[in-house]
């Protein structure tokens, strides 16, 4: 288990990483999800020993790091540019960190190919890197992270640099491939879909500190505050009279698989929305005034400004809605979350206010 207690790293005039603490198990992947700038590449390369720590400690199955030079750790580090060898092949890419270890040609030759194959790239390895596409070489740049078999895997946005779709692909790729090796890894991104698709755990990081911690689904479910919510992709905050007709239309009472009812108890007023809870329904019981639409491949993307609720985002399956339309909107609460009381949150800063604000809803 890699645990991180406390840790802090400072640069003169900032302190990019704020007391973390966090655990990854063994075999397991979490990602660190967060803004730019928000401390998680230094993270990182904290845990790979490029950064030295202020205050705190890095564990790796119990042992103290403070002091193990980045290569006596057994970590590979990913980024978002692979950084390949443009002059070397494919093949002795990958294979180097066998080579740095002594492995023989023939050895190196083999486990090239089994790596090849498991990226899906068989047959590969004479192939230069500048013949490669984009995705092509962050596949080699993966398999020459695995090429040791590294303990821990520290991946730093490595599919940034791709296009969407490209991304997407790829990414449930690099899940199966973490998954089907049992490798130990962080993934630091700001992309929370991509968190979403490679990781079992996912710590949402602000300002330096950790704001939340827990399963993905937990996460996407049940964000803490304002903050976590709106980063992972909840568009849009209902407060006092709009969060209260939207917590009757969904009738609270009832035993729902939602954020909503599973911190019903603890619910400050504040709900909050992913554009996939509005949806234009000719049956739905919300009614609303497009103000812009948005056409994305398959769908409209929608700002409304909603009787009783007020502007919010919403989704259109069928193309065809215009700024200036009414539609009609169903709520579909897998995508509608409760806020949880400042009190009970980790990491709140703005409790008074918050609390204030809950009293004044009730
Ligand atoms: N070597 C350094 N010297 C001084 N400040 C630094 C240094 N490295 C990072 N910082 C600062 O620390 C903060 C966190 O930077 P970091 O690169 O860890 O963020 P990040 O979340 O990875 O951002 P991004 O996604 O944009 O890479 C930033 O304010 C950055 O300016």
């Amino acid at each position: 288990m890699l645990e991180l207690t406390d840790l802090t790293v400072t640069f003169p005039g900032a302190t990019a990483v704020d007391h973390v603490s966090l655990q990854v198990a063994q075999g397991s992947v979490l990602a660190v999800l967060g803004p730019s700038g928000c401390g998680k590449s230094t993270l990182l390369r904290a845990v790979a020993g490029l950064e030295r720590p202020s205050a705190g400690s890095i564990r790796w199955r119990g042992t103290d790091l403070s002091g193990v030079p980045t290569h006596e750790r057994g970590f590979a580090l990913m980024f978002q540019d692979g950084q390949l060898f443009a002059q070397a092949s494919v093949g002795d890419n990958i294979g180097y960190p066998l080579r740095l270890r002594g492995v023989g040609r023939g050895a190196r030759a083999s486990r090239v190919a089994e790596l090849l194959e498991l990226v899906g790239l068989p047959g590969y390895a004479d192939r230069r890197p500048a013949t490669l596409s984009g995705g092509e070489q962050q596949r080699v740049a993966l398999a020459r992270s695995l090429a040791a078999d590294p303990e821990l895997l520290l991946l730093d946005e490595p599919l940034s640099s791709l296009d969407r779709a490209l991304r997407d692909r790829l990414a449930g790729d690099l899940r199966e491939i973490l998954v089907s090796t049992g490798t130990t890894a962080i993934l630091v991104t700001h992309d929370h879909d991509e968190a979403f698709s490679v990781a079992d755990r996912m710590a949402v990081m602000l300002q330096g500190r950790i704001a939340q911690e827990g399963d993905s689904t937990q996460v996407w479910r049940a964000p803490v505050s304002r903050e976590v919510a709106a980063f992972i992709g909840y568009d849009t905050i209902l407060e006092g009279p709009a969060a209260q007709t939207l917590r009757d239309l969904l009738d609270l009472s009832a035993d729902r698989a939602s954020g909503l009812a599973a911190s019903s108890d603890r619910a400050s007023g504040l709900v909050a929305l992913r554009r996939s809870a509005l949806r234009v329904d000719p049956g739905g019981s919300l009614t609303g005034t497009v103000r812009r639409a948005t056409t994305v491949s398959d769908a409209v993307h929608l700002t409304v400004e909603v009787e009783r609720l007020g502007r919010c985002e919403a989704l259109s399956s069928e193309l065809g809605p215009q700024a200036g339309d009414t539609v009609a909107l169903t709520v579909d609460p897998r995508g509608v979350a409760a806020l949880p009381t400042p009190d009970l949150r980790t990491g709140s800063t703005d409790a008074e206010e918050s609390a204030e604000t809950a009293s004044d809803l009730r």
